[in-house]
């Protein structure tokens, strides 16, 4: 469980590792602006809804006041005009609404502001004064307007229109209020809405910006990184990693071109080395043998011929005994410089071993061949050989030239035909050529 939960994390890559440190920076914003969008709405938005909701159910009891009101100052001033005795019960009907709104009213505006409240009061206690003039009316047994009686009536209307006025001032008051409540919370809604969706885009847009920036600057030149490696992983090694940003990513590539360099300098070193035979100079044996296969097999797609020299320095035992080993090496590294002087850049000298020298002549017949085989032969013949500062006679080479495709096919049969020619050179007398023939 452990291991596997460490695999997978190492498994993640480094976009991944970006994104989610760039999610966790960004998140506290996010989590800021939602703590602040649910704040304003429980703080505030709400609470001021609360409070308009509660007004609206504080006016609709002053509304039924205001009508009831009317009602009774119609009923009491009826009954003053008429003095009919049903009046009597219809505004005790009416007072009992008029005291239940006003109960009402009390218990809804508990959280009123305190203006509200003392202008209710005061509307209640102009009420009671009302009730207690409409109760002195309705109790007066009159058969005719009395000027007492007149000048009670009056009194009732007169409170009554003012308690009437009262109340359609605190209406309208509460009514303005409630507007002017409304249209605050609607617009702080819109703002903590506003403000919400600003934070969070703005969260949103700079998190990508962020990734956009990480992503050209990081994910890009590590790209170009792990491509530049795998490309020379796989043998390609003209690939040049080119980074510019960032400092340190443009220094590892920087780094890892200067280290494939060095790596590909070595290489050739080694190649070199490797195909070199380390006292001539010339190709070794075992790059011969690529060579020729290579060069046959351009001349069988080409059909041109290809012709291969075989040269033996003559008496080299007999020189080595004379002068000594290390001066041997000095003759053979002076016959191997004029061999490979003597030929064109395309042709290759290989040392084939010992005192044994193979060239090869790629678009070359047999007569060139023969040709080139004898200057050569002649150039090693006439060049002194010096030891320790003194000329010594010069040394003499035998060789045998065989031709692709009339001699051989394949490199075994060309090299048999040329080394064949060679023996025949050395039976002859030596420091000759001689050419491979086809019977043989
Ligand atoms: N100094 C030196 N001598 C070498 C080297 N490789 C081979 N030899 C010598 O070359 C000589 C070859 O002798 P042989 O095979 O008898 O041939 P030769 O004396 O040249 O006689 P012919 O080929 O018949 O003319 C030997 O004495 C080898 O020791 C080398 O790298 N350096």
């Amino acid at each position: 469980m452990y291991h596997s939960a460490v695999r997978f994390w190492q498994k993640r890559s480094l976009r991944f590792w970006l994104t989610s440190g760039l999610i966790m920076t960004i998140s506290p914003f996010i989590a800021f602006s939602i703590l602040t969008y649910i704040f304003v709405h429980e703080r505030i938005v709400n609470p001021l809804l609360d409070l308009t909701s509660e007004q609206i159910g504080i006016l609709s009891p002053i509304n039924e006041l205001q009508t009831t009101l009317w009602d009774v100052s119609r009923t009491v001033t009826g009954f003053a005009i008429n003095a009919e005795p049903n009046l009597s019960e219809e505004y005790a009907i009416q007072a009992q609404r008029i005291d239940n709104a006003f109960s009402r009213l009390s218990e809804a505006s508990n959280s009123a502001y305190v203006q509200l409240k003392d202008d209710l009061a005061s509307a209640q206690q102009q009420w009671l004064r009302v009730a207690a003039h409409s109760e002195v009316i309705l109790r007066e047994p009159h058969t005719h307007m009395s000027p007492a009686f007149g000048s009670k009536v009056i009194t009732f209307e007169n409170e009554i229109s003012a308690l009437g006025y009262k109340l359609e001032q605190v209406y309208e008051d509460l009514q303005q209020q409630n507007e002017q409540l409304r249209h605050q919370v609607l617009e702080t809604l819109e703002f903590a809405n506003k403000m919400f969706v600003l934070v969070l885009l703005s969260a949103t847009l700079i998190g990508l910006l962020g990734l956009l920036i990480l992503n050209r600057s990081l994910l890009c030149s590590m790209n170009k990184l792990t491509e530049g490696a795998s490309k020379f992983a796989t043998g390609d090694t003209s690939h040049h990693i080119d980074i510019g940003t960032p400092m340190e990513m443009a220094s590892v590539a920087h780094t890892f071109n200067s280290m494939k360099n060095k790596i590909i300098e070595q290489h050739k070193a080694l190649e070199l080395e490797a195909n070199m035979d380390g006292l001539t100079g010339l190709l070794n044996r075992r790059k011969f043998n690529e060579q020729i296969e290579l060069e046959l097999n351009l001349a069988r797609q080409g059909s041109y011929p290809v012709s291969v020299i075989i040269c033996d320095i003559d008496h080299f035992k007999q020189f080595n005994d004379t002068y000594g080993h290390l001066d041997g090496d000095e003759a053979l590294k002076a016959v191997a410089q004029t061999l490979k002087n003597g030929i064109r850049d395309n042709d290759k000298a290989c040392r084939y071993g010992g005192e044994e020298f193979v060239i090869i002549l790629p678009h070359c017949a047999s007569n060139a061949a023969y040709m080139i085989a004898d200057k050569l032969r002649q150039k090693v013949a006439s060049q002194m050989i010096i030891i320790e500062e003194r000329k010594v006679s010069p040394l003499t080479i035998s060789m045998g030239v065989a031709v692709f495709p009339e001699h051989g096919k394949t490199s075994e049969t060309l090299i048999k035909h040329a080394d064949q020619a060679l023996y025949k050179a050395k039976d002859h007398g030596r420091n000759r050529v001689f050419m491979a023939s086809t019977d043989c």
